[in-house]
């Protein structure tokens, strides 16, 4: 790949094509059925398309790029096996590799970078059949800001090439989105927010919000998705149950759609290595700034302080 692309540009491109086939080994171990759950905690699983997920986008990304930090959900998966041959993928999207490179970022170099990777985000829908929900989040932030991300679905249905299973969206700051066809919120407010990590606080958030319908689904990429493509307004979760790695790639997307992904009380994440992994006072999102300002303002101070101060 010529290295004339600046290395954000290429880092997104590689970050589009590596998540496509982590995307294959996501379906992979599902048709194969012998999905290896664990329950690293209480209602936070992992199966074997986590771990093998994580081991080929990191393997692939890591030999491409070796001095950029890259943080994965799946605790250190890269000790328990190796990583197949054919997993590793070392080409670049072609349409990704030709977009100008935003000027703020022409001059980064390998150590400015962070990637945050969520090898399969929603693993309890993973687990339970609603397989829509699931995606691959690389989140590529800088001076610990997002700046591009990709998000995979591996079940998306392509009408028209019925063969063609997945969809693989992206974002580059100031450049723009691709991979799918953006569309206007809904006419009337519809909130998107957890179906399997749920609390009193959570459905606290949502009561306040006056909506006139409430989608329950899994995963925070997909989250993002039904903002971008107009299927719900504004993303609520007042819970410290989502990570960085969660909320870069889709945070990242969402802004250079001209959208916003906040805390619940309007302040954004920062996603430097040394962050903390939970995003601790919840995740508020919406596809506009004035969707996110009437949400923020819905939700009560005493909410947003329980949320501060736990
Ligand atoms: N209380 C909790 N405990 C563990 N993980 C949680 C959680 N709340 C949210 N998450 C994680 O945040 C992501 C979005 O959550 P949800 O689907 O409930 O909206 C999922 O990521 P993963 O599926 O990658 O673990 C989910 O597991
Ligand atoms: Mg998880
Ligand atoms: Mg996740
Ligand atoms: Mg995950």
């Amino acid at each position: 790949m010529s290295t004339s692309v600046p290395l954000i540009v290429r880092l997104l491109a590689s970050s589009v094509s590596v998540a496509g086939r982590a995307g294959k080994i996501v379906r992979d171990v599902m048709s194969k059925g012998e999905l290896g759950i664990v329950e690293k905690a209480k209602d936070d699983y992992q199966t074997e398309a986590d771990r093998s997920a994580q081991r080929c986008i990191i393997a692939s990304l890591s030999s491409q790029y070796p001095k950029i930090n890259i943080i994965g959900e799946e605790d250190n998966p890269d000790n328990e096996g190796d990583v197949c041959s054919d997993w590793l993928t070392i080409d670049a999207d072609k349409e990704v590799l030709c977009l100008e490179c935003p000027s703020e970022l022409q001059g980064i170099k390998e150590e400015d970078i962070v990637v945050w990777v969520d090898p399969l985000d929603g693993t309890s829908e993973y687990t339970q059949g609603f397989l829509e929900h699931v995606t691959v989040l690389i989140g590529i932030s800088v001076n610990e800001k997002p700046v591009a991300g990709v998000i995979h679905q591996p079940y998306y249905k392509n009408v028209g090439s019925e063969n063609k299973t997945g969809r693989t969206i992206w974002g580059l700051q100031e450049i723009g989105v691709g991979g799918f066809t953006p569309a206007p919120p809904p006419n009337s407010l519809i909130i998107t927010t957890t179906r399997s990590h749920s609390n009193p606080v959570v459905e606290k958030a949502l009561q306040v919000m006056n909506a006139s319908q409430i989608l329950r689904v899994g995963g925070a990429g997909f989250k993002v998705l039904q903002l971008l493509e107009g299927k719900a307004s504004v993303y609520v979760f007042a819970s410290p149950g989502c990570k960085k790695w969660d909320t870069c790639a889709p945070e990242a997307i969402l802004s250079a759609a001209g959208g916003k992904l906040t805390d619940i009380l309007g302040h954004n994440y920062k996603y430097g290595a040394s962050e903390p992994r939970p995003n601790k006072t919840g995740v508020l999102a919406a596809v506009n700034a004035d969707l996110h300002n009437y949400a923020l303002n819905r939700i009560p101070q005493e909410l947003k302080e329980k949320l501060a101060n736990k």
